[in-house]
Parts: structure tokens; C-alpha cells; sequence
């Protein structure tokens, strides 16, 4: 039985679905026409609870009117300006703010509309940035399995989730890959950081043993990676991946568009884990998931080790029509404020330990193979069904969503990060409803 039927006047053939089973969804498609708070409400009047901040970055929250009043004033005063050659005060005020509160040194900002974008930009500064300082034979950028890195050309190459790759063959030639760091077998329901598994990061070690440290310019990696559900990294493992990088004059690129903005119940997992990588891709919650909008955080070495040549010439070649958007930069000032004066950057980490205990109370439900949590990201894994990896996920989640739980799966992962204004009562409801979900889907 479901409880959302497609709205007789809404037609569906013409929209194509992004990462979505088009065919299954539109027979019965979930939709949401309102949101406020921790909820959504769907077309049919049902209350939501949203388990994964919309798609990890609605973290301030839905429906707030300090961000719509900033926006509307904005189109109303300057709807468009370039930032080619030209600019406006906003897209330099919104840079230094997101300074202030960037990792020590990542100051310099570099505006996109995306994490993708923000992706294919870091990877391209990072060759740029090689190449200025006379490293040019440093082509090859280094991901890492599981990774999840956008849909650029330059994401999808270093990326290493393998659905996200197969259908487009052409990839970035020199591309290499890491281990990914999940060990069901040494680490499973490990809480927070796993204790097995820092020496993966002596990965890097063997691709420069392969390739030569003079054709490397970056590695990329989540400091947690999210898409493929949650893997907090051993202890140790990116701090050994940081040194390295280091001994061998390999950029160090942490994609932080999920693990950003209070996500860990620190600003940036930077400060979590304190590491400090070379760049940061961001995007998500930089503007609370209102307005597109990403940015890359830059150290001043990268940064002013392009500002070199005539003073008239373009130091980087790159850039986007909407970059530094007036109206994202609006939106993004404004969740700014918000993060600051709600003291949202750093409220995880006070319902870290709670979330934590109340997804680990999961364990021995049937099919439950794995719990993994670390500030507010969390995923809960089961066993996949014999017909196929992904069935029972997709049960799950279609009873949770019947229930009045909306979260994300990956596979046979759970994977939940609910907004950061979260409260014990919503993390309680989240893990009793998919708590039930599990034990009602065979
Ligand atoms: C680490 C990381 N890097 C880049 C991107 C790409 O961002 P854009 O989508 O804005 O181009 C992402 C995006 N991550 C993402 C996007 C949509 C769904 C899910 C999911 O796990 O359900 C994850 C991401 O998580």
C-alpha cells in the first residue's frame, strides 16, 4: 500500500529525473510541497521528518525567512552582476566572511554554483598551481574507491563509486584511485572513528612508488565520505595521509561539500580531525540548500603562487557565469548569520554522543550488518537481499517514507544527517521509525 499517489493533474513525462529510477518513481511519485523546520509536507498533507537535511544541506533548517528576505531584496536591488572583469560588493564580503570561519590558512575563495563544480575547479587550480611553480609534469590526480566527487568529468574521474562511472567511459586519463577505508571485518559498529585501518593512507605511498611523486599534483579525498554511506576514517588515517602529501609535494584536496558548515559538530572537518589539507570543496550548506552555490577554499601559497606575470594578464582561466550569484551571496550571508547566531557550527557535537547511542540501539535488528555515526552523519547497513543489492534498501526507505521518515539510501545503507537544529525528540523519532522499517521489511 502507498500513501502518495501521483496528483491527477500532474504530469510527468517530460521532467527527467536526476539519480533517480524514473520509470519506478513516476508510477508513484513522492513529492513534497512544503517544508518548515525539521519537516517537509508532502502533496498529500502528510508531515515528513527530513532524516537528511533535504540532501545533506538544508542544515540551518527549512523555511527560513531571514534567508527568503535577503534573496528577495536582493533581486529587487541587483538581480545580476559579472564577476569577470567586473563585480559587486557582496561576492567580496561573503568571501572574507567564509574566510573567518575557513580552516587556518584556506582564505582564499573561489565561487562556483556546485560541489561538482567546486570539484573540477580545486582539481584544476591544483594542475594550474603545479604547473606555475614549475612542477608541469605533475598531470595525475589520485581519488579514492568509494569516493563521491560530483558529475564533472574531473569528479566522476577521481570518484570511485562504480555505478556513478560505468555508463560514461571516457574518464581523466592518469587518473589512479586509493583504498576506500571501510573494514566490515575489524571495524563494524565501531563508534565514531574506527580503530583499524590507518595504514590505507600508506596508499599514496605506493601510488607514488608506481607513478612517480613528479606526476602527481593532488589527491582528493572525503575527509568522511558520505555518499557511499557514512565511513568515518580510522584513526590516523588522514593525518598519515596529510604527511605524505607533504614528503612528496602532493596537493592534498579535502571535498568537504557534505562534511561542511557544523556537519561533524565542528565548522569544517578540518577542525574535526585537525588536519588542514591544501584546498576544500564546498557547496550545500553554504547557503543552507536555498540558493546554488559552492565555493573552494584556498591556501595563500596556492592562491598567490598563480598570481605571478604581468599584472594584466588572467592569473586562472576558469570561472562560470553565476560565480559569487548576487542572490547566492545574499542567501549565503544570510545562513551565515544564522550559523553564527544559532551557534550552529558547533551544535553537533553536543547531540553527537545522543545520536550516536540512539543509532547504535539499531544493533541485532534483523539483516543489520553495520552502524556507523560521527557528529550528525550517520548510516545504518543491512545485509542485501539475494535479488539484489539495493532491494531491500529501497523497501526500507519507501516504508520510512510511508511512515513519516524521509532519509537517503545508498545501496543497502541508510544514510541520515538530519538538519543541525535538531532535537532529541526528532533523533528519537528518526531511528524509531527506521527501526521499525527494518524490522517490518523482510
Ligand atoms: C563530497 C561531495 N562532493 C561533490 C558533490 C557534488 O555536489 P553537487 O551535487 O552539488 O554537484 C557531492 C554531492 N553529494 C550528493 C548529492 C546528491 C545526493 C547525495 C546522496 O548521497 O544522496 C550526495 C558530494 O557529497
Amino acid at each position: 500500500m502507498t500513501l502518495h499517489q501521483k496528483p491527477n493533474t500532474l504530469q510527468t513525462d517530460s521532467f527527467w529525473m536526476p539519480f533517480t529510477a524514473n520509470r519506478q518513481f513516476k508510477k508513484a511519485p513522492r513529492l513534497f510541497a512544503s517544508a518548515e523546520g525539521m519537516h517537509y509536507t508532502t502533496v498529500d498533507g502528510r508531515k515528513v521528518i527530513d532524516g537528511s537535511a533535504g540532501l545533506w544541506c538544508v542544515n540551518a533548517g527549512h523555511g527560513r525567512r531571514q534567508i527568503a528576505t535577503a534573496v528577495e531584496r536582493q533581486l529587487m536591488n541587483l538581480d545580476f552582476a559579472p564577476s569577470f572583469n567586473m563585480g559587486h560588493p557582496l561576492a567580496f564580503d561573503f568571501a572574507e566572511r567564509l574566510a573567518e570561519i575557513a580552516p587556518k590558512g584556506l582564505d582564499r575563495i573561489f565561487f562556483t554554483n556546485s560541489g561538482s563544480e567546486s570539484v573540477d575547479t580545486a582539481l584544476k587550480i591544483a594542475l594550474a598551481y603545479q604547473r606555475a611553480i614549475g612542477q608541469g609534469t605533475r598531470t595525475r590526480l589520485i581519488g579514492r574507491e568509494r569516493g563521491y566527487h560530483g558529475v564533472g568529468f574531473g569528479g566522476m574521474s577521481v570518484g570511485g563509486m562504480v555505478a556513478n562511472r560505468r555508463a560514461f567511459a571516457t574518464h581523466l586519463p592518469g587518473v589512479d584511485h586509493i583504498r576506500h577505508t571501510h573494514d566490515l571485518g575489524r571495524n563494524a559498529f565501531a563508534k565514531d572513528i574506527p580503530e583499524h585501518g590507518a595504514e590505507l593512507a600508506d596508499d599514496l605511498e605506493r601510488m607514488v612508488a608506481l607513478h612517480g611523486a613528479d606526476t602527481i599534483a593532488a589527491v582528493i579525498v572525503e575527509p568522511v565520505p558520505g555518499s557511499t554511506a557514512v565511513l568515518p576514517p580510522p584513526k590516523g588515517y588522514l593525518k598519515r595521509l596529510r604527511e605524505i602529501a607533504d614528503k612528496h609535494g602532493i596537493l592534498l584536496i579535502f571535498d568537504e561539500v557534505i562534511t561542511g558548515f557544523g556537519r561533524l559538530g565542528t565548522p569544517f572537518a578540518a577542525d574535526y580531525f585537525g588536519v588542514t589539507p591544501d584546498m576544500m570543496t564546498t557547496a550545500k550548506g553554504i547557503t543552507n540548500g536555498t540558493v546554488p552555490c559552492g565555493a573552494v577554499f584556498a591556501s595563500r601559497k596556492i592562491h598567490d603562487g598563480l598570481m605571478n606575470g604581468p599584472e594584466g594578464t588572467i592569473e586562472l582561466f576558469h570561472g562560470y557565469t553565476y560565480s559569487a550569484h548576487p542572490t547566492a551571496c545574499a542567501a549565503g550571508l544570510a545562513t551565515l548569520d544564522i550559523y553564527k547566531d544559532e551557534g550552529l557550527l558547533t551544535r553537533g557535537a553536543s547531540l553527537a554522543e545522543y545520536w550516536r547511542d540512539a543509532l547504535h540501539s539499531l544493533k541485532g535488528l534483523p539483516n543489520v550488518v553495520d552502524i556507523r555515526n560521527i557528529g550528525l552523519m550517520g548510516a545504518v547497513e543491512v545485509a542485501p537481499r539475494k535479488d539484489g543489492v539495493g532491494a531491500r534498501g529501497y523497501d526500507v526507505m519507501v516504508d520510512c517514507f510511508n511512515r513519516g521518515l524521509y532519509l537517503r539510501m545508498s545501496g543497502d545503507s541508510f544514510a541520515m544527517s538530519p538538519p543541525l537544529i535538531v532535537e532529541k525528540s526528532h533523533i528519537d523519532d528518526i531511528v524509531s521509525i527506521l527501526g521499525d522499517a527494518i524490522k517490518r521489511v523482510a
